[in-house]
């Protein structure tokens, strides 16, 4: 199978097709490997952009951090390999596509639903922090499902070992970002905690927390965690949400208390 392979792999290993999406920095395909029979994801990176980008250590690291996670809400990397012009990533392959692509059908998900998603991201990251790593950019886009609806936890280009507080520049969009990063302070695994209430959030209402169409808009209302619930949240919900959206890192729930929350109990694991 895929775990006990001696050499390294080649794309001649590979039967490529259908193409599965678009990412950052090239694109991902639908492959089987053909000694193990297995479908894998196949994201095909071009090298020089990852050095035009600069962005060839993270993905080195993130390559470190990702191979050896083992967690079912987590999407396994088997392994990578490379050519002259190519970084190969071969991934767990999730059938269903991405919780943004089922966001965006549906516009919104009903609560058993979202406490689903909610449940098995809170212990993906509750694994991730147990191994003093931060993932940093959760969001729908990062968060694929599997062919039984359950979901997988990806793409880990930002994720860190983080053991000790660090300054980082973000760029893109701030909307799942703590008041503590976009000002530019330390940040600790808190800010996952952080992320985890705005996934929760958009889940529900279809749209994160402190969307607005101007940057400073967006940004004004994250500092001042200026939000407000449209009535068909429950009671429950906002209390779960209110815990994670505290700006004072000190306030704001630990995962392991968050796991623990009445919102999260008996939930059935997977998405329709
Ligand atoms: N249906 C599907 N089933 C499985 N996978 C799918 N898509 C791939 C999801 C990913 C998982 N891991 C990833 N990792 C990176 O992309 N890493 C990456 C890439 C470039 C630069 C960098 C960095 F250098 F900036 F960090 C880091 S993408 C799909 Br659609």
């Amino acid at each position: 199978s895929l775990y006990k392979r001696k050499k390294e792999w080649q794309t001649s290993d590979f039967d490529v097709g259908k193409h599965l999406g678009q990412g950052k920095f090239g694109n991902v395909y639908l492959a089987r490997e053909k000694h193990a029979r297995q479908p894998v994801a196949l994201k095909i990176l071009i090298k020089k952009e990852l050095l035009d980008a600069k962005v060839a250590k993270f993905l080195k690291r993130e390559v470190e951090i990702h191979a050896h996670l083992r967690h079912p809400s987590i999407l396994r990397m088997y392994g990578y390999f490379q050519d002259d012009q190519h970084v190969y990533l071969v991934l767990e392959c999730a059938s269903q596509g991405s919780l943004y692509g089922k966001l965006e059908k549906r516009g919104r998900f009903d609560e058993m639903t979202t406490r689903q998603c909610i449940y098995q991201m809170a212990n993906a990251l509750s694994y991730l922090h147990t191994h003093g790593i931060i993932h940093r950019d959760i969001k729908p886009e990062n968060i694929l499902v599997d062919g039984k609806g359950k979901l997988k936890l990806a793409d880990f280009g930002w994720a860190v070992h983080d053991r000790r507080p660090r300054r980082t520049t973000f760029c893109g969009t701030l909307d799942y970002l703590p008041p503590e990063m976009i000002e530019n302070k330390t940040h600790n695994a808190k800010v996952d905690v952080w992320a985890l209430g705005v996934l929760a959030y958009e889940l529900l209402v279809g749209k994160p927390p402190f969307e607005h169409s101007e940057y400073g808009d967006t940004y004004h209302h994250i500092v001042k965690v200026k939000f407000t619930f449209p009535d068909h949240v429950s009671s429950l919900a906002r209390d779960f949400i209110s815990l994670a959206l505290q700006y004072d890192i000190r306030k704001r729930s630990h995962l392991s208390d968050l796991v623990r929350h009445p919102w999260l109990q008996n939930t059935f694991k997977s998405v329709s």
